[in-house]
């Protein structure tokens, strides 16, 4: 027994970490994953890892030289390949040492990018389904080097061995697993074969699968990747892609875009969603780099904006995170992110210059959420709002067929003051958009921004009553009585009267009643009530002129003609309440009690008026 070694206890020596090695393999991996099935992804990122390597020693071998063949029966499932191998040394260097990856070993860190693996880790995925990891591999970089076994467990332990050569005749490696009873889920044959597709169908060496069942192996990914295929004609490309989009996605894309950044070596597509989608929900991404898929719900290749598509991307430089589950935050993503973007604004761009159609549906599904994108976004902003639809006087309609009749536009700033003036204000030939909806009267606003010769402004009731004819004065005189009684039946409203023509004739009247009018009321309604007290001072000292309430009548119309002359004082109160009532229940604001009250008070007034009449 040696005695502990004096120096190493002297303070401030150095001390290495000690490794519960049982743990460590656990945690890599047992929790770094979202779930078992990653093990044949790990697997097939480092066949693949392993056949690159192999391409780059022997540049002159052919493309599809060397493949990766996969094999699952009940009782094991196993990864072949003729990549670069391993000798005993590698074995212990890279395969043995947790977080050592030959991926990133010195003298090739300027390949780093053509790997996708780095972390060293990835392997430890295989004791999510099997306890023991077996590994049969010859070096193509050392040939004269036996082939050479390891088995590695889940406790944290392994044995080498050096085989003959003939144990392995050809470089390459083998890794086989023997599943555990309950991984059965993820090793079934089936099983294997689809995960091998989902990982692996877009990968370009040869990959086969095999279920031991005696048949010939069947090819994981027959054709190149669809935006890689040659078609014959650009529509037969569109629909190819189409078609691809929604056996990945599962929905029929309103377009897809294509997109491609050379840099990268990035290739793919995004799909339009055909539907609107909640405000806030982002869509992961499908990923693939060199091929292989490795994450499907990669957020950050796109900027939050792009909300309306999901793409499928295969990349030659993107770096993945340990676990896979998403992309390492670096400038090149950064780039990536901003690119992309541009190939979709582009994709904009082009369909508002010259595909109303598709600019038509894409706005029909998406627009209160590029309603939201305009507002911070000039671009977006200077692209798509002339195309935006809006609720107008004219129905519903973009704000560019809107402006060539209208080149003044009026916005009211709430859906209810819209009720009230719409028909109102058509008539009199005022071009009003219902501003009330989130961000619409500032999205309207800004208008002239883009459309110079357009002009915007706030459709207040001021302006609309300035466009009401004022009535002669005899009218006015005549009318004087019955005005007065109105004016006193709805004083409890804070409502003036007045008499005006407008159009359309059929109005009877129009009640103009912002809601800032209303606020203004009840705060001054409160500070009456707390007169005196503190708050009756702090609401006092807030108040403002306080903007009544008006309800205009219309000259035009004969039932307010015949009103207008009623000389039976209840008659004329009655009629004048049920006016404001109707004016009101148009508005189709919320009633306030006092007002549902007056409406049913002045319907069975006037229906006791009528039976009487009657009878
Ligand atoms: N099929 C293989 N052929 C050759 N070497 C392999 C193979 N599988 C694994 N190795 C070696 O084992 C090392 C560890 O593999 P592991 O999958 O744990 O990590 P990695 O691929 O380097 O990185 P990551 O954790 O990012 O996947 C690799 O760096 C490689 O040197």
């Amino acid at each position: 027994m040696t005695l502990p070694d004096t120096a190493s206890h002297q303070s401030g020596a150095d001390r290495t970490f000690q490794v519960d090695l049982r743990g460590l393999v656990d945690l890599l991996s047992h929790h770094l994953y979202s779930s078992p099935r990653v093990y044949l992804r790990e697997l097939m990122q480092n066949a693949v890892d392993a056949l690159t390597a192999r391409h780059a020693l022997e540049p002159a071998a052919p493309a599809g030289s060397f493949g990766i063949r996969l094999y699952a029966d009940r009782s094991v499932v196993r990864v072949e390949d003729d990549g670069v191998g391993l000798t005993e040394e590698d074995v212990h260097t890279f395969l043995a040492t947790i977080g050592r990856s030959s991926k990133r070993a010195d003298g090739i860190a300027e390949q780093r990018g053509d790997f996708i693996g780095q972390f060293g880790i990835g392997l430890l995925s295989c004791f999510l389904v099997a306890d023991e990891i077996h590994v049969v591999s010859r070096s193509a970089r050392t040939p004269g080097a036996p082939a050479v076994e390891w088995r590695g467990r889940g406790d944290g332990s392994y044995t080498v061995r050096a085989l003959p050569a003939s144990a392995r005749p050809a470089p390459g490696t083998t890794v086989t697993l023997t599943p555990r009873a309950d991984a059965g889920e993820w090793t079934a044959p089936a099983r294997v074969q689809a995960l091998a597709h989902h990982f692996g169908s877009l990968l370009r060496h040869p990959v086969t699968f095999d279920d031991g069942s005696g048949g010939p192996a069947v090819p994981v990914n027959p054709e190149p990747a669809p935006w890689a295929r040659t078609y014959p004609t650009p529509g037969a490309r569109s629909r190819a892609l189409a078609a691809y989009g929604e056996e990945v996605f599962g929905f029929t894309p309103l377009d897809t875009v294509e997109l491609n950044l050379p840099a990268v070596g990035l290739r793919g597509i995004a799909c339009v969603l055909p539907e609107a989608v909640p405000a806030g929900r982002r869509h992961g991404h499908r990923v693939h780099v060199k091929g292989m898929l490795l994450s499907e719900q990669a957020e950050e290749i796109l900027p939050d904006w792009a909300f309306f598509v999901r793409c499928v991307v295969d990349a030659e430089s993107l770096r993945p995170t340990a676990s896979r589950e998403s992309l390492y935050e670096d400038d090149t993503l950064a780039a990536v992110r901003d690119a992309l973007a541009e190939q979709l604004r582009a994709w904009i761009a082009r369909a508002a210059a010259s595909d109303p159609e598709l600019l038509h549906r894409f706005l029909q599904a998406h627009h209160l959420s590029v309603k939201s994108l305009a507002v911070h976004d000039d671009e977006i902003l200077r692209m798509l709002l002339p195309w935006l639809p809006f609720e107008t006087t004219d129905g519903h309609c973009t704000l560019d067929e809107f402006s060539r009749t209208h080149r003044t536009v009026l916005v009211t700033s709430s859906v209810e003051e819209f009720r009230q003036v719409a028909a109102i204000a058509s008539a009199a030939g005022l071009g009003v958009v219902n501003g009330g909806y989130t961000y619409d009267r500032e999205l309207v606003h800004r208008l002239p921004e883009i459309r110079p010769e357009v002009s915007v402004a706030d459709l207040d009731p001021a302006t609309l009553t300035a466009h009401l004819d004022p009535v002669d004065r005899e009218t006015e005189l005549a009318a004087a009585a019955y005005l007065a009684q109105a004016r006193d039946a709805l004083a409890v409203f804070d409502c003036d009267v007045a008499l005006r023509a407008f159009q359309p004739a059929s109005a009877p009247a129009l009640l103009v009643d912002s809601r800032e009018a209303r606020h203004e009321r009840t705060r001054s309604r409160l500070a009456r009530e707390q007169e005196g007290g503190l708050w009756g001072d702090i609401l006092g000292a807030l108040q403002q002129e306080a903007p009544r309430a008006q309800l205009i009548l219309n000259q035009l119309n004969p039932l307010v003609r015949t009103a207008v002359a009623i000389d039976e004082p209840e008659l004329a109160r009655t009629s004048a309440e049920a006016l404001y009532g109707q004016a009101a229940l148009l508005s189709r604001r919320p009633l306030r009690p006092a007002e549902s009250s007056l409406i049913n008070r002045s319907f069975l007034d006037l229906l006791a008026h009528a039976l009487r009449k009657d009878s």
